[in-house]
């Protein structure tokens, strides 16, 4: 999924995977689902929308402290509503990659778990549906699911990643300034071992 690649898609209902929360089957592909902590160095964030939101304020460590802490993802996404002044300018040019590292994240560190949900999909396509957002999910339209559905096109792309023969799951992330605290996300080897090659699962 490019970061210009605004195109909405469409999704033939009965044809498609959809999630809509964190619960039921396929439930852990929400950013929202509980038990999918990642580690950046000495960092435990319990959910990587905290992750994601904490990602839009780099300058504003104080902003970020109050994300990342939150005990909810739903309010770490409500907190970070609240500083959308100070989100960093180029946001809509980078958030598409900053979820996918997100994601690829949740992988790396939850790798049994998570894979074994998105493989559980088969090759059908994936829909976040919802009410109102065209852009990380789909809408009802009819016969349709019909919207970006970013989230679920970049959890496609993951998809695969974990049918390759050696698994390379972190790419390193083409963001400047992508700053979680102190951790500079650009130079991650520190941090994380986004070179990390895993053998192939047995899935
Ligand atoms: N709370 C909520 N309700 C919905 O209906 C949604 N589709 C989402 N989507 C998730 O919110 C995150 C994006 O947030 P921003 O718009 O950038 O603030 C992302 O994790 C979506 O999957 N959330």
């Amino acid at each position: 999924m490019e970061d210009n690649k605004n195109q909405t898609r469409r999704y033939l209902k009965g044809e498609c995977i959809t999630f809509r929360s964190t619960k039921g089957e396929f439930g852990g592909l929400s950013n929202m689902a509980p038990g999918f902590p990642v580690r950046i160095g000495n960092l435990i964030i319990s959910n990587i929308e905290n992750l994601y939101q904490a990602s839009k304020y780099p300058k504003y460590f104080d902003i970020q402290k109050r994300i990342l802490g939150s005990s909810s993802p739903m309010y770490a996404k409500k907190i970070s509503r609240l500083h959308i002044k100070c989100e960093r300018p180029d946001w809509n040019l980078v958030r598409f990659r900053i979820m996918r590292f997100c994601l690829q994240i949740k992988l790396q560190q939850n790798l049994k778990q998570f894979s074994d949900i998105l493989s559980s999909t088969g090759n059908l396509p994936i829909v976040e549906y919802t009410d109102t957002d065209k852009i990380w999910g789909a809408v009802d339209c009819g016969d349709y699911y019909e919207g970006v559905n970013a989230l679920g096109r970049l959890l496609m792309e993951l998809r695969e990643k974990i049918k390759e023969p050696e698994l390379h799951i972190i790419d390193k992330p083409k963001v400047n300034d992508f700053f979680i605290l102190e951790y500079d996300l650009q130079i991650m080897d520190n941090y994380i071992n986004y070179k990390n090659i895993i053998n192939k699962l047995d899935i």
